[in-house]
């Protein structure tokens, strides 16, 4: 946890574990999106060796399964932004010196961009900034720099996914 702000959890501590283990939690709830992935695994890298980096372009369903894990829980569920001038963000007038925080938890399960939010494997988007109901990695110009290294949680997922 963050020594700043109680409930925090950073980059610092964590985050690539916290989702390979909400993701395996999902996959041991959903039995039919563990079957179907197996599948995939199998029938693009076959049984005879682990899944590899250079694989995951073509596991398109791994892929969803990770972004759907990152969306309903992401590990970072507060952003913070200090305001270095006074400005208006949704109608409210943010003083200079201002920290804000981004609910980014709260945002991923909104109506306003989420038909059933609390589904598994929904609504499929990118997971790296560019639609603010999907902030995994933050957005903008303090965006997560670890993120491709934090999204080879596909192959450590598919490499447990496999079966002999
Ligand atoms: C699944 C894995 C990860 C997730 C979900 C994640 C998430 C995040 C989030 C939400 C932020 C805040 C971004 C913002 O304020 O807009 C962040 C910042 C950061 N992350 Fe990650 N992260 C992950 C992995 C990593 C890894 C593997 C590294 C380094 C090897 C890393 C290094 C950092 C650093 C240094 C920052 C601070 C950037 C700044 O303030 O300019 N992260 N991360």
């Amino acid at each position: 946890m963050c020594d700043v702000i109680p409930g925090y959890i950073c980059c610092r501590n964590g985050t690539t574990a916290i989702t390979v283990e909400w993701t395996l939690a999902e996959l041991i709830n959903h039995p039919n999106v563990t079957k179907k992935a197996v599948e995939e695994i199998d029938q693009v890298v076959g049984k005879s060796r682990l899944v590899q980096e250079s694989d995951i372009p073509n596991l398109t369903y791994l892929q969803a399964i990770v972004k759907e894990s990152l969306h309903l829980h992401p590990t970072t569920t507060l952003i913070s932004r200090l305001s270095t001038q006074d400005c208006i963000v949704g109608g409210y007038h943010i003083p200079k010196n201002t920290t804000t925080l981004v609910n980014v938890w709260s945002l991923g399960r909104h109506h306003t961009h989420w038909e059933s939010p609390h589904e598994f494997l929904g609504k499929q988007l990118d997971v790296r900034g560019q639609h603010f109901g999907l902030l995994p990695f933050g957005s903008g110009r303090r965006i997560c720099p670890g993120t491709s290294l934090g999204l080879m949680v596909h192959t450590t997922l598919g490499a447990m996914q496999r079966r002999t």
